[in-house]
């Protein structure tokens, strides 16, 4: 059963629900009022002004007041109904559930006219939260509601959150007499007040802050519309409840039932709807570099960079350096350098496996007796990357795989121990060769201790020669061999160099 206990700070009740590896979330009788959300991590994903007044019948200013039996003002009664403001009670629960319900009382039923029975259940389970809401209509007529989960989430900076999903979407403008427009941006960003409904979402919706804690994806079940509101500086100023700059850390995603409802529901039938929060960490955008270097004495290789599919490319920077000969004659060896950038952008396919979620290199011909490859990469924002390089002077793949977690590295060498083998010494690439552009960059370039060179070599000579048996590979189908692990060549494009 549910602990109900009573917050020292406002004398209100509340149940503190506990769910797998550390999570939370914090529920007020007073409303149903989720107020805290908590990932395994610790982090706080729910927003709750500090100007917040936990006074009933007060609306709690931040987490999610349920607006119940209306939403905003479709209907006849106060904005956003009273179930926000009203008591409930715990009809049950557990250490990670609890489940609470509301009867319209006498006064509630002058106003509203129709007996019901709304039931809020709230469960935390590990990085995710569900919010199932049902609707008994108790009355004799038909009960007509609308409603919605009128969630605040915290965010790092409201300049670079962004809401993906409602790209074409009609929705109502609640800024212009709630016009009816068509989403034209492939995601919502902010650059002022926005209060719009949108109308019949299909799928689910990503919140993604800019920052490393990932994506919010938001399921939605019988809940079509989706609300989304920030005040801004004018309405920020006007509201007591909510502190002025507090707008720029916060956003609401409400799903509900408003523009296209409200739902219609016979005597003695049941309505249910429902919202499902989880905190994907992989499947927020993130930037991966990935660069590789070659150098040569007489002839370069030709050699692939493979982006996974579920990427974009954002850029790329070519470098050449010729070291000259001590005489002065004729360089002796040349180093060339392909670095690429690429945004990862929403979650990977659920099948991707690591490697799937990777970027490769490859050499597509025979390189030069004396060339060296190092291949390394980076990401920004929270998932660490991890650079596989195949140190023979032959064919030589790299792999960027990563993890999930900031404190987790995973390496994925075909030669273990190759990797780490890498001796680093800086190396400054600050021209570029005639045609190819290119910024001044400065890099951790790598040679390789003989031993671990022959020790790659051979391992991945002789996985290439298996696989080819002995054909003479074209430039194709060597590239495609080359990708270690994958059964079904993933539709990615490569760029070659
Ligand atoms: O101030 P409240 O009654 O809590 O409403 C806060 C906001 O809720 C929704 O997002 C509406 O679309 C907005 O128009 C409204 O300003």
């Amino acid at each position: 059963m549910a602990t109900v206990e009573v917050d020292a700070a406002n004398g209100l009740k509340k149940v503190v629900l506990k769910g797998p590896q550390g999570a939370s979330a914090e529920v007020y009788l007073h409303g149903a009022h989720v107020t805290s959300w908590k990932s395994s991590a610790g982090e706080e994903l729910i927003f709750v002004s500090k100007k917040a007044v936990f006074k009933p019948p007060k609306a709690i200013r931040g987490g999610v007041p349920v607006c119940f039996p209306q939403f905003g003002g479709f209907g006849p009664l106060q904005q956003h109904g009273f179930a926000r403001n009203s008591a409930f009670e715990v009809v049950s629960g557990s250490a990670d559930s609890v489940t609470l319900a509301l009867r319209p009382d006498e006064e509630q039923l002058k106003l509203f006219q129709h007996d019901f029975l709304l039931k809020v259940m709230v469960t935390v389970g590990a990085d995710r939260l569900e919010q199932r809401l049902s609707a008994d209509n108790t009355g004799s007529g038909p009960l007509q509601f609308t409603t919605a989960l009128h969630t605040y989430y915290t965010i790092d900076s409201i300049h670079n959150v962004r809401i993906e999903g409602l790209a074409g979407r009609e929705y109502l403008d609640n800024l212009a007499d709630k016009r009816r427009c068509t989403e034209a941006a492939p995601d919502v960003r902010f650059a002022g007040e926005v209060d719009r409904i949108y109308l019949d979402v299909p799928g689910p919706l990503r919140i993604m802050d800019g920052s490393s804690r990932g994506a919010i994806e938001v399921v939605r079940e019988n809940l079509p519309d989706a609300v989304v509101w920030n005040p801004w500086i004018d309405k920020a100023a006007g509201m007591p409840d909510f502190g002025d700059e507090e707008y720029q850390t916060m956003i609401c995603l409400e799903p509900a039932v408003a523009g296209s409802g409200p739902v219609e529901l016979a005597p003695g039938a049941t309505w249910t709807g429902a919202q499902v929060l989880s905190l994907d960490r992989l499947g927020g955008s993130k930037q991966l570099e990935c660069w590789a270097s070659q150098r040569w004495n007489a002839t370069p290789a030709q050699c692939s960079m493979t982006q996974a599919p579920h990427s974009s490319r954002i850029g790329q920077t070519k470098a050449l350096r010729q070291d000259a000969a001590p005489d002065g004659s004729k360089p002796k060896f040349s180093s060339r350098l392909m670095q690429m950038k690429f945004m990862q952008r929403g979650k990977p396919p659920p099948a991707a496996a690591a490697e799937e979620a990777a970027l490769q290199v490859a050499v597509l011909e025979e390189p030069d007796e004396q060339a060296e490859w190092v291949v390394r990469g980076g990401a920004a924002g929270g998932c660490r990357v991890v650079a596989e390089a195949d140190p023979r002077p032959g064919a030589a793949v790299g792999r960027l795989s990563f993890t999930g977690r900031d404190d987790t590295t995973e390496a994925h060498a075909e030669q273990p121990g190759a990797a780490a083998g890498i001796k680093e010494k800086p190396l400054q690439l600050e021209r570029a060769s005639a045609g190819i552009k290119a910024e001044p960059l400065a890099l951790e370039a790598g040679t390789l201790p003989p031993e671990s060179r022959q020790a790659g070599g051979r391992g991945v000579k002789r996985k290439l020669e298996a696989a080819l048996e002995g054909a003479p590979p074209d430039r194709k189908t060597l590239a495609n061999r080359m990708r270690p692990n994958i059964g079904k060549p993933p539709k990615a494009s490569r760029y070659t160099w």
